[in-house]
């Protein structure tokens, strides 16, 4: 093992003292304190019903004050950002409750089968950190205007970042290889650190066009990541819209490879070991023409059979995963419900307002894109087929209930009257 990969020695406690005694500050043990350089303001008020990932709904917007507490003057510190078209967003998922130790999750794309934590985005892991990469719609002064969120109200942000494509997408920094190489894998290692080494130094002087702001469009996106928003609003007349979120119904783990290039992808299927558990780990390679399906060479990460470090690739459950998206239908009532959000009549005005969304529409082509999603928990999904699901956006409570390949929207109150209601019932059935 050379000294590049070798684990370097576990510090015991964040005290851990040195050969000579001293006693070793906790940033070097990893172990800091945090300080939120905000809190997410977002039109999520609860988990229920909060988009696992921000590609889900484009319309869910947050704002985030940079605080006076971290910055005497949060706008210098935001200086420049609004050059950017995204930004990494790190925050705590302060709502878990507490800290998990599980090492093994079912995330809902599995449908309830388990993989190590460290290959999901799951919410409960053992630091509670989470990443997004949200749209960045305007900063004024020190605070930040979100869309493409996935976060609830009051999130702890402990950190913002740009997003800069030519470091933070690996498509972008190698030429693609010309074909797949299956042979050693030791020259490949010399290109990949190669790359590394483009990619982590920050202090080589860059091009003065690198500091131009970058509007990335969704086009170079995958197809999955187009969220329903679109489709949405292209047939604005349609209550019923149907993401493909899975192309494939199969419980299968695969493993895609993804060659991006500028040509037509095709895919390559290789069988990496055999099917354990159930689960059968093919690995597949989106490039050439024709898709073809070669044997095991026995190895278990794609890296090892030589593949370039510009290719990309994920399990298959992320992109074609057992769970397919629903229909979403609204009843006449919701709707009905909706269009009171646009009432211009006097004695609604107190309830008809959103805070996030601009129009009925929005929230409906939201409310739609949370759903399609199918929300609910691996439990929920098996176990409460019969329950009606209730989720807030923005200031609509949202009342619906599942079936076979569908979820429809039975009512939409605003907040304020749910909380009357709560609020009158429990004056009603107090003890006088
Ligand atoms: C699957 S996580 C992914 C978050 C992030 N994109 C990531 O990959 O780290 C998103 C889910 O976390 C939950 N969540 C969002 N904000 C949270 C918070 N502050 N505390 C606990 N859970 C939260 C919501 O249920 C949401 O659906």
């Amino acid at each position: 093992m050379t000294d590049a990969v070798r684990p370097s020695e576990e510090p015991r406690s964040p005290l851990a003292s040195t050969p000579c005694g001293c006693v070793k500050p906790a940033l070097e043990t990893g172990n800091i304190l945090t300080e939120p350089i905000g809190y997410i303001e977002s039109c999520f008020s609860a988990k229920n019903g909060t988009p696992r990932q921000p590609t889900i709904c484009n319309l869910s917007r947050a704002c985030l004050r940079i605080r006076k507490s971290v910055f005497n003057n949060p706008e210098h510190s935001v200086m420049g950002l609004e050059q950017f078209s995204h930004v990494w967003v790190l925050f705590v998922f302060h709502k878990n409750g507490h800290l998990s130790s599980k090492a093994k999750v079912q995330p809902p794309r599995l449908n309830g089968t388990k993989t190590g934590i460290f290959s999901t985005r799951s919410p409960h892991r053992p630091n509670a950190i989470g990443l997004t990469l949200a749209k960045l719609d305007k900063i004024e002064g020190g605070a930040i205007y979100l869309s493409g969120i996935d976060m609830i109200n009051g999130t702890p942000v402990l950190d913002i970042k740009p997003y800069i494509a030519d470091y933070d997408s690996p498509r972008d920094l190698i030429e693609p290889l010309d074909e797949l190489n299956l042979q050693e894998r030791e020259p490949k290692q010399k290109d990949f650190s190669h790359s590394i080494n483009k990619v982590d130094n920050y202090e080589q002087p860059q091009k003065i066009e690198d500091f131009r702001p970058q509007y990335h469009s969704t086009e170079g996106k995958n197809p999955e990541d187009q969220t329903e928003e679109k489709k949405y609003l292209k047939d604005k007349d349609s209550t019923k819209v149907k993401q493909p979120l899975s192309k494939c119904k199969s419980s299968r783990v695969d493993c895609i490879l993804e060659r991006k290039t500028n040509q037509n992808k095709n895919e390559r299927q290789i069988d990496l070991h055999p099917p354990k558990e159930g689960i059968d780990s093919r690995l597949s390679i989106v490039e050439g023409d024709a898709a073809t399906k070669e044997n095991s060479s026995g190895t278990h990460h794609p890296s090892s059979l030589g593949i370039s470090a510009s290719t990309i690739f994920v399990p298959s459950w992320v992109k074609d995963s057992p769970v397919t998206s629903l229909d979403v239908r609204f009843t006449p009532h919701a709707e009905m419900d909706l269009e009171r959000f646009n009432s211009e009549d006097e004695k609604d005005v107190n309830i008809t307002s959103f805070k996030y969304f601009r129009s009925v529409k929005e929230a409906k082509c939201a409310i739609t894109a949370v759903l399609a999603a199918d929300p609910r928990s691996v439990y929920r999904r098996k176990h409460c087929q019969d329950r009606l699901f209730y989720f807030t956006l923005d200031t609509a409570h949202i009342t619906c209930w599942f079936g076979d390949g569908f979820a429809e929207v039975l009512r939409i109150k605003h907040t304020d009257t749910v909380k009357n209601t709560v609020w009158q019932c429990s004056l009603q059935s107090a003890p006088s």
